[in-house]
């Protein structure tokens, strides 16, 4: 199956909502067939500019330069060509483009003039989306801009919306940076329940399946369910779970994971950490030593600090960034559960606001359900637009 026909299959309670919803909306003001309005001409598919898919990392780190990211995957999901076919043309109706004219054969589409109850309604559509106000107004204006007056199907309006979201989306759709430096090191953060640990997981796997040499640090030394979990994790994956016993230092597992990944010549060292905002000051302590400490071995770590978010929890994803923010020094997204959520809109909000790379979606709680993100696919599955 394509990573897109899984995504949106995956994505079925955003899409159909706003699917349904965009239908119902443009069936709500329906004209006359016959009107003498002009027609919206087709909207072009977004922007061939879009960043190539995620290209598969070189196995050998030497290829990579020492301080520069390189392309590298995180994950490297196979790209069909239809995946990579951004917006198809509307589908014509079994009858054809004539008889559609003539009114014979095919079903009649539905067209509406894009006015300013028609913007409201689609604006209040996405927020309901989770794509914040401001997004919403901003994806609407910018469809307004060459569309407002113009007679549109449900099908154009879509494919509207998918090119607005997926430009974006576009500057932030960026795979984890790797560097040729080992370990490279990647401290994981979020809050409890966001699936960081599962996202550690699923990131060893794919990291190992390119041929890179891992190993993972338990770092939420509080929860002995939370390092059961990991320790489960690392044998799916086939990697390395260092452990300290439950209630120690955090900063001290870090350091003695420092010194293994070392001596073993580990590519990647991949460091959880405990999740507990209802203690800020305390997880602040927490992560600031965890960082001091792995910095006596090496001043450039952590090389990436990865931001995990739910993304069932909407726009509360957008004051986590904020206060992550605050706590560390964030340098990607990872979002995740987003298969079953009616909220995937809250990453457009995100990309919109924050401009953080993002680097992976999650999307289910198998070992391979994590993809690159894709910000065409993304704003195809949202919209309910096939590809
Ligand atoms: N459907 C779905 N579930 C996910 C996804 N990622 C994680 N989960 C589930 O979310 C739950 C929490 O995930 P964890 O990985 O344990 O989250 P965590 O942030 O490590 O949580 P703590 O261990 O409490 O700190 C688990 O039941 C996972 O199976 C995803 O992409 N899709």
């Amino acid at each position: 199956m394509s990573f897109f026909k899984k995504l949106k299959d995956r994505m079925l309670k955003s899409s159909s909502r706003l699917e349904a919803g965009l239908d119902a909306i443009v069936e709500e003001g329906q004209e006359p067939s016959g009107a003498e309005v002009p027609q919206a001409p087709d909207a072009a598919p977004p922007s061939d500019a879009a960043p190539a898919p995620a290209p598969v990392p070189p196995a050998d780190p030497a290829e990579s330069p020492a301080t520069a990211p390189s392309g590298a995957p995180v994950p490297a999901a196979p790209q069909t060509p239809e995946a990579q076919t951004p917006v198809s043309p509307e589908p014509e109706s079994k009858g054809g483009l004539i008889d559609r004219l003539m009114g014979r054969g095919g079903q009649e589409v539905a067209r509406r003039t894009l006015d300013d109850p028609m913007l409201e309604q689609l604006e209040e559509l996405l927020i309901t989306a989770d794509m914040g106000v401001d997004t919403a107004l901003r994806v609407t204006a910018n469809i307004a801009e060459s569309h407002f007056g113009k007679r549109v199907s449900a099908e154009e309006v879509k494919r509207l919306m998918a090119e607005e979201i997926a430009r974006i989306m576009e500057p932030v759709a960026q795979p984890m940076p790797i560097y040729s430096k080992k370990p490279q090191v990647v401290l994981v953060v979020g809050v409890n329940g966001s699936g960081k640990t599962t996202t550690i997981g699923k990131l060893a796997s794919q990291f190992r399946a390119v041929g890179k040499s891992v190993i993972i640090a338990a770092g939420d030394t509080f929860r002995a369910a939370a390092v059961e979990q990991l320790q489960v994790w690392g044998e799916r994956a086939g990697v390395p779970v260092l452990t300290a016993p439950e209630g120690s230092d955090p900063a001290s597992l870090a350091f003695d994971a420092m010194l293994k990944a070392e001596a073993e010549g580990a590519d990647l060292l991949l460091i959880d950490t405990a999740g507990r905002l209802q203690n800020r000051a305390d997880l602040m302590e927490e992560l600031a030593k965890i960082v001091r400490v792995i910095r006596k071995r090496d001043p450039e770590a952590p090389h990436n600090t990865l931001l995990v978010l739910d993304a069932t929890t909407g726009q509360n994803a957008l004051s986590q960034v904020e206060t992550f923010r605050k706590l560390a020094d964030v340098s990607g997204l990872v979002m995740t559960k987003l298969d079953g959520t009616a909220r995937g809109g809250v990453l457009v909000a995100l990309a919109d606001r924050f401009g953080l790379p993002i680097h992976a979606i999650g999307v289910g709680e198998q070992i391979d359900d994590l993809a690159p993100f894709d910000p065409e696919d993304y704003a195809c599955a949202l919209t309910g637009l096939e590809v």
